[in-house]
């Protein structure tokens, strides 16, 4: 059984011009414990399809199913990371990390909650933090934290729109490893919207490409890399050609040629 699963999805939303269609024909498998990159133009419907999988819209057609349950509505059990991490600067890092186990398991007694926080601020190098307020860190602490919170409830799937799209490059890439060595210590379930081709295959299993507006499934590469993957295996040829299948398909998703092609 595939965790997220969304079956010939197809959504247009109302403006003042008429419908605006945004997906049409959208197919998509995560099995469990598997992490989904999805990549697509601009404007082509990828974070309409975040706010689908979450349960926050529901599409005009099509079904959207996670951990074998049709979304109906708002879920809970998901866990979710933007681009701007939203802290709340009136709690520190441990509350705003513990704050989705306040939603999920209020009879959770607080001790168990600190101690779930502190098991994953340490594995992303933030132990000693955690008495700090949001703006006493930088914007790589800061994703780091919202990552731990997105997840510290065991979510059904960890759903994540551009969440380093504004870090520097270097900042960038620690967080990458950091969300390897997440997912080793504690496998989870991700969906991952991104525009950047090296992200999606160094942290994929799958990467989705979509086509232009309305989007749909336009081509799925499965990444077959070991699990283990220093940043240098993005400079082997290997990648360098799994790079070169995207960028083509990301040319044709914009309706721009491709170099080569009859
Ligand atoms: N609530 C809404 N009402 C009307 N149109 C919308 C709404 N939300 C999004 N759109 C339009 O739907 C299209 C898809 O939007 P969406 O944000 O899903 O795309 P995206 O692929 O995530 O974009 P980007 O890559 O630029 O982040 C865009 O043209 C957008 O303007």
């Amino acid at each position: 059984m595939a965790q997220v699963e969304i079956r010939d999805v197809r959504h247009a939303y109302s403006t003042k011009a008429g419908p605006l269609p945004v997906l049409d024909g959208l197919e998509l498998s995560v099995p469990e414990g598997d992490f989904c990159a999805v990549v697509g133009p601009s404007g082509c419907g990828k974070s309409t399809l975040t706010r689908l999988v979450a349960g926050l819209m529901k599409p005009d057609e099509g079904e959207v199913w996670l951990h074998g349950e049709l979304v109906k509505g708002p879920r809970k059990t998901v866990g979710m990371a933007f681009q701007n991490p939203v802290l709340l600067e009136w709690r520190t890092i441990l509350d705003n990390v513990i704050l989705p186990l306040e939603i999920v398991a209020p009879s959770m007694p607080r001790k168990d909650r600190v101690a779930r926080a502190m098991e994953l601020l340490d594995m992303v190098g933030l132990s000693g933090f955690e008495n700090k307020r949001p703006s006493e860190l930088s914007g790589g602490m800061r994703q780091r934290a919202s990552l731990c919170r997105a997840i510290v409830h065991k979510p059904d799937v960890l759903i994540m729109d551009e969440p380093f799209g504004a870090l520097d490059a270097f900042t960038r890439e620690d967080l990458w490893q950091t969300m390897r060595a997440l997912r080793q210590a504690e496998p989870f379930t991700a969906l991952l919207i991104t525009h950047d081709l090296r992200e999606s295959v160094y942290l994929g299993d799958q990467v989705v490409v979509l086509s232009g507006r309305p989007a749909r499934t336009q081509y799925v590469l499965d990444v077959t890399l070991p699990a283990d993957r220093p940043l240098d295996i993005l400079y082997t040829q290997e990648v360098g050609e799994m790079l070169h299948v995207l960028r083509d398909q990301i040319k044709i998703a914009q309706g721009r040629p491709v170099e080569g092609a009859a």
